[in-house]
């Protein structure tokens, strides 16, 4: 089957965009699989497909799916991208839209410099919500809130995190060091713990002062990516309610730095997240995809 796409990247979390608005490819999850396949397909992070609107609510439907072929939840750096797509593909004139995600709406903001503020909605705290199973583990008091200390199989001792979701779930834990944070040796021990029933997103934060933070991230279904929206979302909410970040911080990830705000300790923890950063398009083109089961 030929199907167009485009190519785009958000802080070097890359992506291939899907325009479903007018006709449907029905890909299963092996066709995502080779499509996001680096050496046989394409190449991405995450698939993310343009919907019609599923209600008058909204102006699309945003579909993700990561390199795994999993659909998911989520997805901050390609929600940003998705406002742009739109944009530049003429499928609405708006600078503002609405998106429903399987997580909820997103309200996705083109700025006159080309980068993009995203509404992500509120954090989650409650571990069932997560999900996330502390059932037997004793809660570690912090700042307003708590870390967990996590038997991790083939770690020494027990590896503090913060769980949330931002409508996807994250793991945050925080080193002296990104740059020799374990990523790839944790981060798929952490994805796939027992007390994760939906897997999970791990963050490596390196906190450099109250509005500067460094992040790394073994993204769930991806392996570890250049930048990730949400686990920067998720990473500075457990910052601020750790008492390490006030409320305004720029997060360096390896492909770029994304702005993100969060009010909950003066306006409640039902606060929305806002997140600022950049959004390209890379190359559009036509790949022939096999028939796969
Ligand atoms: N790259 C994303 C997150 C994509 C989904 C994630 N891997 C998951 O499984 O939840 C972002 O920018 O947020």
């Amino acid at each position: 089957m030929r199907v167009p796409f485009t190519k785009m990247q958000g802080a070097g979390n890359d992506f291939i965009v899907l325009d479903e608005t007018r006709q449907r490819y029905h890909l299963n999850p092996a066709q995502y699989r080779w499509l996001a396949d680096r050496h046989f397909g394409v190449g991405a992070d995450q698939i993310l497909t343009v919907r019609p609107a599923p209600s008058p609510a909204v102006d699309f439907e945003y579909v993700i799916h990561n390199a795994d072929g999993g659909e998911v939840e989520n997805c901050g750096n390609g929600a940003r991208c998705f406002v742009r797509y739109v944009h530049d593909a003429g499928l609405t004139p708006k600078r503002c839209v609405r998106v429903a995600t399987r997580s909820g709406v997103l309200t996705l903001q083109l700025q006159d410099d080309g980068r993009v503020t995203v509404d992500m909605g509120a954090p989650v705290f409650e571990a069932e919500r997560v999900p996330f199973e502390p059932t037997g583990l004793t809660p570690q008091p912090e700042g307003d809130w708590l870390r967990w200390p996590l038997d991790v199989p083939g770690v020494a001792a027990p590896v503090s995190v913060a769980v949330l979701s931002m409508g996807n779930p994250h793991a945050v834990l925080r080193v002296d060091d990104v740059d020799a944070a374990p990523v790839a040796d944790w981060g798929p021990r952490i994805e796939g713990h027992a007390r994760f029933p939906r897997r999970v997103n791990v963050g490596f934060m390196q906190v450099l002062d109250r509005g500067h933070a460094r992040l790394r991230v073994y993204e769930r279904g991806a392996g570890e990516t250049l930048a990730c929206g949400t686990g920067a979302c998720a990473a500075v909410v457990a910052g601020i309610r750790l008492g390490w970040l006030d409320e305004r911080v720029d997060v360096a990830l390896r492909g770029g730095v994304l702005t993100i705000e969060w009010p909950g300790l003066r306006e409640g923890l039902a606060a929305h997240v806002r997140m600022t950063g950049p959004a390209e398009p890379v190359f559009t083109g036509v790949v022939d995809v096999p028939d796969l089961h």
